[in-house]
């Protein structure tokens, strides 16, 4: 597997991160260099290393290193590999750090502390932070910092991570520091060996009894429940009651995606017609005014305007994440999801792949068992990432009536839901049948997962996670569905049509006879020649289907206004059959392209991506032949 590499300052010194999983080092990072990397309420969230540079009070410059939560220093899975290679010196290109900052999380020392003293054996030069101050002094816990620092042998500094002010106290701590003298600060005592494996298991032992004699000597060693996380708990982790929040949660968000977006999306709409019209008025009728009407207009604004969508599903996911409930969610999940023979481990990067799959697979880096991390992988892309949210709410205004049914249930709120619900049904199918005929069967794995204490969402945090949603959705727009469209205006508008054409100019161009010959491909599935073209450049993002087919709509229809009105155009031309048959596609249709370069990257081969992509082209196709010839059975045609 291949990382980002990092660039080499040899006279810069490197501070290294260390800590358990969730104990804040990435906000502590983020405080320290001003990045603005994820954050989030439980375990395993940074699977990479990351490194930032903070310029210090008297003008010197480090480097920091943020690394993947780990319990011990002896990796189970590959995020946990990638801390150990890091500290021990073996990770490719890179030095070892001078210095590590062992971050512990106040509220759970005894397990924090373990780490500590394997971090001591390390022979580094080790300053222990101790973080989440604030919810430790909430829960009445008083660290006495200078005996801790004696019983450890190290220096003891304090931080907040969710303070903007919280890691002053260790900028101030790494001005002072004399970096020549580092060397002092090294816990090894007794052994100036690096750490093996088979020391490993000794270790374990001696190093409990440690860490409890130094929580008695410090007055800590009764467990402080957490009241408030444990009273919440009783309910959202209730066997019955506990589902029926989850599904109920889950169904609200979809309900909120279509009803909260409609007064934005029309904001959105109107402002596009309005430009539309401008431009109309002040352009003479020529090619310029053809390819930015039909061809950027056409296509930009009609993926822009799933933008609010678009967030108000991440404002829930950020919630979810932001809160701790992400994890009890695996909880619940796991037992559904031992059935299929995976455990709760593949919940977190399969719930990424909501946002987009290439988060979701870098996050099977923590599953540490192989063969799960690849059935993960390979059915991430199942998972409705948000480039599929326009492609579905487009279809769905066209087809799906907006009106209210028993209970006040908006129709194509449920309709959305069914699809993500299709996609996870799929996916767990697709699970059950790699492990049932794979050698290792169905054996369940148990799920060891930390459930963090609930924290309020803090809005700024989310206000942030938002901006970089927005951020990311216009780059796309701007970047790949720019280039994507107006390359897809080039190909249906040359060549121009021959002399007494009757068609359509698009008709005669390069995508339009492309299109025409990926029918006879499609056509069994319902699939008309304009959508076939809008598969091919879909294949680069998935929203570029949304502005492909309102290019190429617009540009087969002789008014001028046509760029507005995708959703009269294909509900109008197109059959309901048709519409759901796409729909299906949509479900199981191979990913972009680049999902498929980042699971090659993950395997380490062509073997995975080509298995990948052949069984959801196939399972896409099987999905909408059957949806289609069954709604024209029904009278949908
Ligand atoms: N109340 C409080 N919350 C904190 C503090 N530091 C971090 N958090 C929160 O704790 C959670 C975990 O923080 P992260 O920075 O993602 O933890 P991490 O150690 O990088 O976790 P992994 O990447 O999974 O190893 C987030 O919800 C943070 O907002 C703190 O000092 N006080
Ligand atoms: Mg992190």
């Amino acid at each position: 597997m291949s990382e980002s590499k990092v660039h080499f300052y040899s006279n810069e010194p490197m501070v290294a991160l260390l800590g358990n999983p969730n104990c804040g080092k990435t906000a502590l990072f983020n405080l320290l260099t001003g990045s603005r990397q994820k954050v989030a309420n439980y375990a395993g969230v940074t699977v990479e290393r990351k490194e930032g540079r903070l310029t210090l009070a008297n003008g010197k410059t480090i480097r920091i290193l943020d690394l993947p939560g780990a319990y011990s220093l002896y990796p189970r899975s590959l995020d946990e590999r990638v801390t150990c290679n890091v500290l021990l010196g073996r990770a490719e290109g890179e030095k070892r750090p001078n210095l590590i900052l062992c971050i512990l999380s106040a509220t759970n020392l005894r397990r924090n502390l373990r780490l500590v003293l394997a971090a001591k054996r390390l022979n580094l030069p080790c300053v222990v932070v101790l973080n989440m101050l604030d919810i430790a002094q909430r829960q009445g816990l008083q660290i006495d910092t200078a005996a801790l620092s004696k019983e450890l042998g190290l220096p003891v500094i304090t931080s907040i991570g969710i303070e903007s002010h919280g890691a002053d106290d260790i900028k101030e701590y790494l001005a002072q520091l004399d970096w020549r003298n580092v060397h002092s600060l090294s816990g090894a005592t007794h052994q100036d060996e690096i750490e093996d494996v088979a020391s490993h298991i000794e270790h374990v032992e001696t190093d409990n009894v440690r860490v409890q004699r130094i929580l008695q000597n410090l007055h800590l060693d009764q467990i402080i429940p957490d009241r408030l996380s444990d009273r919440l708990d009783a309910v959202l982790l209730h066997p019955l009651l506990g589902p029926l929040i989850l599904a109920a949660l889950l169904f609200f968000i979809f309900q909120a995606v279509f009803s909260w977006a409609e007064l934005p999306m029309d904001l959105i709409k109107s402002a596009i017609e309005y430009l539309g019209d401008q431009l109309i008025t002040v352009l003479p009728n020529n090619w310029l005014r053809s390819l930015l009407i039909n061809g950027v207009l056409a296509g930009l604004g009609g993926v822009l305007i799933f933008l609010p969508q678009i967030l108000i599903l991440f404002f829930f996911i950020l919630l979810l994440e932001e809160s701790g409930y992400l994890p009890r969610a695996a909880f619940l999940l796991d037992r559904l999801m031992g059935a299929v023979g995976l455990s709760g481990r593949s919940f977190i990067p399969l719930l990424s792949s909501f946002a987009c799959a290439i988060p979701g697979i870098m996050a099977t880096r923590s599953i540490s068992n192989s063969r799960d991390r690849m059935v993960t992988i390979l059915i991430a892309p199942m998972m409705t990432c948000s480039a599929r949210l326009p492609v579905y709410a487009l279809l769905i205004s066209a087809f799906i009536p907006s009106k209210r049914m028993a209970g006040g249930i908006e129709l194509q709120g449920l309709v959305l839901f069914l699809l993500y619900v299709a996609g996870i049904a799929g996916a767990m199918g697709v699970a059950w049948i790699l492990k049932r005929f794979t050698s290792e069967q169905l054996r369940m794995n148990v799920l060891m997962m930390e459930l963090p204490s609930y924290h309020l969402p803090r809005l700024g945090n989310i206000g942030i996670g938002l901006w970089q949603r927005v951020v990311i959705f216009l780059r796309r727009v701007g970047g790949i569905i720019l280039v994507m469209t107006i390359a897809l205006w080039v190909l249906s508008s040359f060549p121009l049509p021959p002399e007494g054409a009757t068609g359509a100019p698009i008709q005669y161009s390069i995508a339009g006879m492309l299109g025409q010959a990926l029918s006879y491909l499609f056509s069994p599935i319902g699939f008309n020649w304009q959508i076939s073209i809008a598969l091919v450049p879909g294949m680069a993002a998935r929203e570029v289907v949304v502005s492909s087919l309102a290019t190429v709509y617009a540009l087969s229809s002789s008014s001028a206004d046509a760029a507005e009105a995708l959703v009269p155009l294909i509900s109008s031309s197109w059959s309901l059959a048709t519409a759901l048959s796409l729909m299906a596609w949509f479900v199981f249709a191979p990913q972009c392209l680049s999902t498929i370069a980042t699971v090659k990257r993950e395997t380490g081969g062509w073997r995975i991506p080509i298995i990948m992509l052949s069984y959801l082209f196939a399972l896409a196709y099987i999905a909408s032949f059957i949806t289609y010839h069954v709604a024209l059975y029904l009278g949908w045609g």
